[in-house]
């Protein structure tokens, strides 16, 4: 299983030590989409410099206007962008389109997601990365990402699938063994007064 390092509510500053800290231990490094909204794509451009060897997520969650904010974002480096589920399959096509014609991917964020019909439909589109996700703000209601987003993506093939929602070293050992390619790691990290340690942990928990 894959760490992918959320990196969100930080200073452009702390991204860097924080990366500095964690890039031993984490697989992709995802910008956060409000340190994107507060850099804009410079620090997606700076991060993946930075960072050749990793693969670099860029959380746009694009809904609209899709060709564009691709473009944006793979022209500054990422490898990997953010697209909201609830967006119009048109979007969700010419984002797809932008990621084969700059050799890169897009993941579709499920965020609210409940109908696995929506799922389907947008795997018949030709996505194949998904990110079952329990929001921030869902959060303070005590959801947490586990299993029970499972069966949104179950009997899909030739998928990868990403989990975020409060992911700690508490919890990773039960994405162990399942259909989670790559668990989605933010505060459990960024918010630890040390980040090297805290990522060191999760690596250590999340080995299969
Ligand atoms: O995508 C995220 C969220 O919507 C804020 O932009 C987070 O990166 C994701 O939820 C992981 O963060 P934690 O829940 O803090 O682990």
């Amino acid at each position: 299983m894959k760490i992918q390092l959320a990196l969100d509510r930080l200073t452009r500053e702390e991204c860097f030590s924080i990366l500095e800290e964690t890039s031993d231990y984490i697989d992709w490094i995802e910008i956060g989409t409000g340190v994107i909204k507060e850099y804009g794509m410079g620090i997606v451009r700076e991060i993946s410099e930075a960072y050749l060897q990793k693969t670099v997520v860029a959380d746009m969650k694009t809904c609209d206007a899709g060709r564009h904010e691709a473009k944006q974002a793979f022209e500054a480096g990422a490898d990997i962008i953010t697209v909201m589920a609830f967006a119009h399959n048109n979007t969700v096509a010419e984002t797809l389109e932008a990621a084969r014609q700059y050799g890169k991917r897009i993941m579709v964020d499920l965020l609210g997601v409940t109908d696995v019909m929506r799922v389907k439909e947008l795997y018949g589109l030709g996505v194949d990365l998904f990110c079952l996700h329990v929001g921030k703000d869902m959060q303070q209601e005590g959801a947490l990402a586990d299993s029970s987003l499972y069966r949104l993506i179950e009997g899909l093939e030739n998928i990868e699938v990403a989990i975020a929602g409060g992911i700690s070293d508490k919890t990773i050992s039960a994405l162990k063994n399942s259909i989670v390619d790559i668990a989605i790691v933010g505060s459990a990290i960024t918010g630890n007064s040390q980040p090297g340690k805290a990522s060191r942990v999760i690596r250590e928990f999340s080995k299969v």
